[in-house]
């Protein structure tokens, strides 16, 4: 289908550490796919390596079947990291970090036309923050910054929504608007995969779940990837890991 991303085999190692030793993961446009798994399973990895953040040892990721590079480049890929080093003195208002969503398609002169005023005015507006336009970014909630940094990637048009942890650290209003525009744009045809440990959350909004343990261990509904026993035997098999030594996050 078009506008699809697949990683296939991906493997990623931080030096000894093996973070991703072949997972395979396919986002289709419409879709919410949620991805889970215990501390150090390798989620943020894994949205590195669509990025090209980190460097793949092994396996390819493509876009509508071509390297993904090009599609890099043509900022079809918006990333919403689990934390955003923000400086709480440096002077960047709200609407120049959603601002930033519209560079890949600015011209030498970094100037905004008629048509990114449009889309940085739509992304405000679907995350509540209008009124807040013109707040420093380090002056709002935690919520609230999220709410911005969700905005950017809507301002970018991004087919493709990544998200690590969005509703971590969040107030409820936060959740709920973001987890709104999330399926405002899946439904508008993006393709969105988010990393979440509220199981609770999930379920409603997700369409499509992935259980990592460096590799896809479980895939199906949220219902069926999050069933007791799959999430029990992932659990007890991190456990078992962390217990032998040189094996694992204690390791
Ligand atoms: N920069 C790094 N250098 C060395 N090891 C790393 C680095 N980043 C991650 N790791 C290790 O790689 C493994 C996967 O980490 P990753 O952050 O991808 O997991 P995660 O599933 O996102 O975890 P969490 O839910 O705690 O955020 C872990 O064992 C982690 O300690």
């Amino acid at each position: 289908m078009s506008g699809t991303l697949e990683v296939r085999g991906a493997v990623v190692r931080y030096g000894d550490v093996t973070a991703l030793d072949g997972a395979d993961l396919t986002l289709v446009p419409g879709r919410i796919t949620g991805l889970v798994g215990t501390n150090g399973s390798g989620k943020s990895t894994l949205f590195k390596a669509i990025m090209g953040l980190v460097p793949l040892a092994g396996g390819v990721v493509t876009y509508d079947g071509a390297p993904l590079a090009r599609a890099r480049r043509r900022g079809v890929l918006g990333f919403v990291p689990q934390s955003e080093e923000v400086d709480q003195g440096f002077p960047l208002a709200v609407r120049d970090v959603v601002a930033m969503g519209r560079y890949a398609g600015l011209g030498p002169t970094r100037r905004l036309r008629a048509p990114d005023h449009a889309a940085l005015a739509e992304a405000l507006d679907a995350v509540d923050l209008e009124d807040l336009a013109h707040r420093q970014i380090g002056r709002l909630s935690g919520g609230q910054r999220k709410r911005a940094f969700v905005a950017r990637v809507l301002a970018q048009r991004a087919q493709v929504l990544l998200l690590d942890e969005p509703f971590a650290g969040v107030d409820v209003v936060s959740e709920r608007t973001i987890s709104r525009v999330l399926r405002q744009r899946a439904d508008d045809g993006a393709a969105v995969l988010i990393a979440s440990h509220d199981l609770v959350a999930l379920p409603g909004l997700a369409d499509d779940a992935v259980l990592l343990q460096r590799h896809v261990v479980a895939r199906g509904t949220p219902a069926e990837v999050l069933a007791p026993e799959v999430l029990a035997r992932v659990f007890v098999e991190s456990e078992e890991r962390r217990e032998v030594p040189g094996v694992g996050a204690r390791g």
